[in-house]
């Protein structure tokens, strides 16, 4: 919905009793200057912005020349501040979600000078002719010169000065064609830059949040209220095709939701009571009512988009140095450039001879903005963190993604991590006989229903299918030992669950005992006052892609080891399950052995990289160099501690972000080599042979444009080179691909137990029998047998018309235009009459009309369990 981009800021203003003085209304507004070019334009607009009254804060994102002024409305409106920076000549304009970020075409400056300047080369024919460059430059020099002046009301020497004084110094030299070439190339270069940067900033905008909707509907009243208004445990309600606007839990209805905005892999996830949703993803196809759990400015999209902005104004160490080089490279330059013409001056006098010298010395005066060299690191991070949180990988800043490219050893954590944290109960025993069955799993699982342990939820939910109704309310002196287990009072008995360790604490006397079955690897003990009365076992399985994910980080020359505090025989159980892919294995460990651990590996391996589900592991992750969080649910506390969080529970995209590191260096340093040697190479090039002005100009605008362009591979890359594996040339992998991994992430998702074990045919989304992975914006539905044909019919009209729209339909691809239109899927064969169909089309399920249509079971046209899952989003 296209709309100002302008975000109530959390944390109100003073209300005065009275209500006399207007309350301050804080609020973000987001503004496109085009103006920006390099951190010169930061210290500018941070000295333009911050002295107004009523402005709070001013973040700079220089690579997306984006502004973001946190401001009182009641004290500064929105169009002062864009009159503010236009004042300066800075060219901005507050953002409109949707739109385009502006310079889409070029400004009437460049058109006239451009013009004038063409004109001017017929001055051979026509002498007079030759005055017209001079009127290009100067038609084309206002913008600059507007934003020349700002500049230097503000003590800073930019790169518009730079080049007016070359431009000067042409005319005064009498190279007319000269001064206004220099001008075109500058504001074309520029305007071509500001044109690449669009793209990734659109990208970025469209990211996240732009989407969670500011009001939301109570499911009581059908009342219509903010969403900022909504407390937290109010339910409100969801319909099919909405997005979810608030944090919270499923307390009716059940649907799936497309959580792609989150974690980038766009497939629907069964949701039914009492599963989570997140702000900002898409209810597909059913009606839920969702109880908060959180307000607004505080849901994990609102945290990641503050992440993300953070992310991207804060500099890496690189920046740093760089930028830290670069104030002394523009004034060492001018004093060369200065030097350069006063000691021929001192030498020579006013003569002849003078003339090279001025030449060389406007050279020099161009070459003295580092821009591209300054553009190098950020607009490539920029890109890089871009094409992260595309894939639901939250990085939180270039330090981090440098970090995460210098990684030699990748420490997990096991459960949630590379198991799933989903456990079976193996066996559960009484010892002795103190107690009976039902009064042990009473204790324990009121016990277990106060920790939030993945083992603790198997237990509980164990009970329940023994008609064991936990009562967390009569535990008292409730306590949780990391790495050990659990301690409460109930019943007046002093209970301990939890591992070997736990034994030792509880003073039990009891012989070590080992269960009999082997099938269940992690043996828990219930000690009762002192006495063992209890033993139970359970296992859990490892992630799909797991040892797939360890291969390629070995593949990569990255070292993997596991540190658990579970039971040697639960991490020997998961090192056989991934076929010996990892290195080394510590096991029961407590959260200080991980730390320990942690800075073994750092000192004896290199740069550690720790991926843990942050539930315990938060110190391990803090100390590593870089601490990655895995899985949504645990993100609350994960995200805010970790460097770097994955949102999704796809173990794969752990080598992925270390080879997305690696290549954002690489990039960056390419970047670097290529600006320091395009400037060395114009200064070989004017002092060995002779200095030539335009050829400065273009080398030091065409760097510019060059470093943006190159880091802009990190975004392209992304789409083709993750679109192959499973789409076949699909240029963005999302819908199949994510099929293909769904049914781990999609019950770990969901919380309910996992129907498949990893190496299973992938499930149909819809219909959740074996197909093949539906390929890109693919729409599934499953219908009843006899609907079949009239599917089909529909299907092939929909794709005849979304082939006769040419290119602008939603799923792009031509690859689904020339797919035929219907495909049955693997044939069931068991009897039912259900079918999956798979129909490549583009325009159906990108509607949200369609989409709803398909998504309604009471509409016609999609029959009666009719689901319409498609991954593409709409336009
Ligand atoms: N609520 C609980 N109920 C029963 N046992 C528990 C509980 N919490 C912890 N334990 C025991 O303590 C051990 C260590 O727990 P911890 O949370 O440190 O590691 P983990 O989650 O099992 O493994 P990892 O460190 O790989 O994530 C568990 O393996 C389990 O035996
Ligand atoms: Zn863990």
């Amino acid at each position: 919905m296209p709309g100002p981009a302008v975000e109530a800021a959390a944390g109100g203003g003073d209300h005065d009793g009275g209500g006399r003085r207007k309350a301050a209304a804080w609020e973000k507004t987001y503004l496109d200057v085009l103006g920006i070019c390099c951190t010169a334009e930061v210290a500018l607009v941070e000295r333009l912005l911050l002295p107004i009254d009523g402005v709070r804060a001013v973040t700079v994102v220089v690579p997306s020349r984006t502004v973001i002024v946190e401001h009182d409305t009641a004290a500064v409106s929105h169009l002062h501040i864009v009159k503010v920076l236009n004042k300066a000549g800075l060219e901005a304009s507050i953002r409109a979600y949707g739109g385009t970020g502006g310079g889409r075409w070029p400004s009437p400056f460049i058109v006239a000078c451009g013009a004038l300047l063409a004109a001017s080369l017929f001055a051979p024919l026509l002498p007079p002719l030759r005055w017209l460059a001079l009127a290009a430059a100067c038609v084309g020099a206002q913008p600059m010169l507007l934003r020349a002046l700002a500049a230097a009301g503000n003590l800073t020497v930019d790169i518009n000065i730079l080049m007016l004084i070359a431009v000067a110094g042409a005319a005064a030299l009498g190279n007319y064609t000269e001064a206004g070439a220099i001008v075109f190339l500058f504001t074309v270069a520029e305007w071509l830059e500001i044109l690449a940067c669009a793209r990734a900033s659109a990208g970025m905008r469209s990211l996240m949040s732009a989407a969670v909707p500011k009001h939301v509907v109570l499911a009581e009243t059908g009342q219509v209220v903010g969403a900022r208004d909504v407390g937290v445990g109010t339910v409100v309600a969801v319909r099919a095709g909405e997005v979810v606007p608030v944090d919270g839990v499923v307390v009716g209805g059940h649907s799936e939701v497309d959580e792609s905005s989150l974690t980038g892999e766009s497939f629907p996830v069964p949701k039914q009571p009492p599963s989570e949703v997140w702000a900002g993803t898409v209810n597909l196809d059913g009606y839920i009512s969702v109880r908060t759990t959180a307000l607004a400015e505080d849901s994990t999209v609102a945290r990641m988009e503050r992440l993300v902005e953070a992310a991207q104004s804060s500099r890496s160490k690189t920046q740093r140095l760089i930028d830290a080089c670069a104030k002394y490279y523009t004034p060492a330059v001018i004093v060369v450039a200065a030097g350069v013409v006063l000691v021929p001056l001192l030498l020579l006098g006013a003569r002849d001879g003078l003339k090279p010298w001025l030449q060389l010395s406007l050279v020099l005066l161009v070459s003295a903005c580092p821009c591209a060299l300054v553009l190098s690191t950020p607009v490539a991070t920029f890109c890089a963190l871009l094409r992260a949180a595309r894939m639901g990988l939250l990085i939180k800043g270039g330090d981090v993604l440098e970090s995460l490219g210098e990684v030699r050893v990748a420490a997990f954590d096991k459960t949630g991590t590379i198991t799933r944290g989903e456990f079976s109960i193996s066996a559960f025993h009484v010892v002795g006989n103190k107690v009976e069955m039902d009064q042990l799993l009473y204790w324990v699982s009121s016990m277990e229903s106060k920790s939030s342990h993945p083992m603790a939820a198997a237990l509980v939910e164990y009970s329940r299918t023994k008609s064991i109704r936990p009562e967390p309310e009569h535990v008292t002196e409730f306590h949780i030992y990391h790495g050990e287990g659990i301690y409460g009072v109930i019943s007046g008995k002093h209970i301990y669950i939890g591992n070997r360790k736990i034994m030792a604490r509880s003073s039990c006397q009891a012989p070590v005992q080992e269960m009999d079955d082997h099938k269940g690897v992690s043996i828990g003990h219930v000690i009762c006052d002192g006495d063992l009365v209890g033993l139970f076992s359970l296992s859990d399985d490892c992630r799909t892609g797991a040892a797939k994910a360890i291969q390629e980080l070995r593949s990569m020359g990255i070292k993997s080891v596991m540190l658990t505090g579970d039971s040697a025989a639960a991490a020997k159980h998961a090192q056989e399950q991934l076929g010996g892919a990892l290195e080394e294995l510590h096991s029961e460990l407590l959260p200080e052995d991980k730390v320990r651990l942690v800075a073994e590996l750092r000192a004896s391996g290199g740069a550690t990289l720790m991926v843990g589900d942050g539930m315990n592991d938060a110190p391990a992750l803090a100390a590593a160099d870089v601490g990655l969080a895995m899985g949504l649910s645990g993100s609350a506390a994960a995200v805010e501690i970790s460097h770097a969080a994955l949102m999704s529970g796809d173990i794969l995209r752990v080598p992925r972000a270390v080879r997305l590191g690696r290549r954002a260096r690489r990039t960056i340093a390419a970047n670097v080599a290529f600006s320091v040697g395009a400037k060395a190479a114009v200064l070989a090039l004017a002092v060995a042979w002779r200095p030539v002005l335009w050829v400065a100009v273009l080398a030091d605008v065409g760097t510019c444009l060059l470093v943006v362009l190159h880091s802009m591979l990190l975004l392209r890359d992304a789409a083709a080179a993750a679109g192959r594996p499973c789409c076949g040339g699909a240029s963005e992998p999302k819908a199949c691909c994510a099929a293909a991994k769904s049914p781990a992430a999609r019950s770990h998702l969901a919380g309910a137990p996992s129907a498949k074990r990893p190496g299973d045919h992938h499930d149909c989304h819809g219909c959740q029998k074996q197909c093949k992975p539906p390929p890109e914006h693919s729409v599934v539905i499953t219908i009843p047998a006899q609907a079949v044909a009239e599917h089909r019919k529909e299907a092939a009209s929909a794709h005849a018309m979304a082939a006769g729209e040419g290119e602008g339909g939603c799923c792009g691809g031509a690859s689904s235009v020339a797919a035929p239109p219907a495909a049955i899927c693997a044939p069931h064969g068991n009897g039912e009459d259900e079918v999956c169909i798979i129909i490549s089309a583009r325009t159906p399920c990108c509607s949200s009309k369609a989409r709803s249509r398909c998504g309604s079971p009471k509409d016609a046209g999609c029959k009666d369990a009719a689901v319409c899952c498609s991954g593409g989003k709409e336009r």
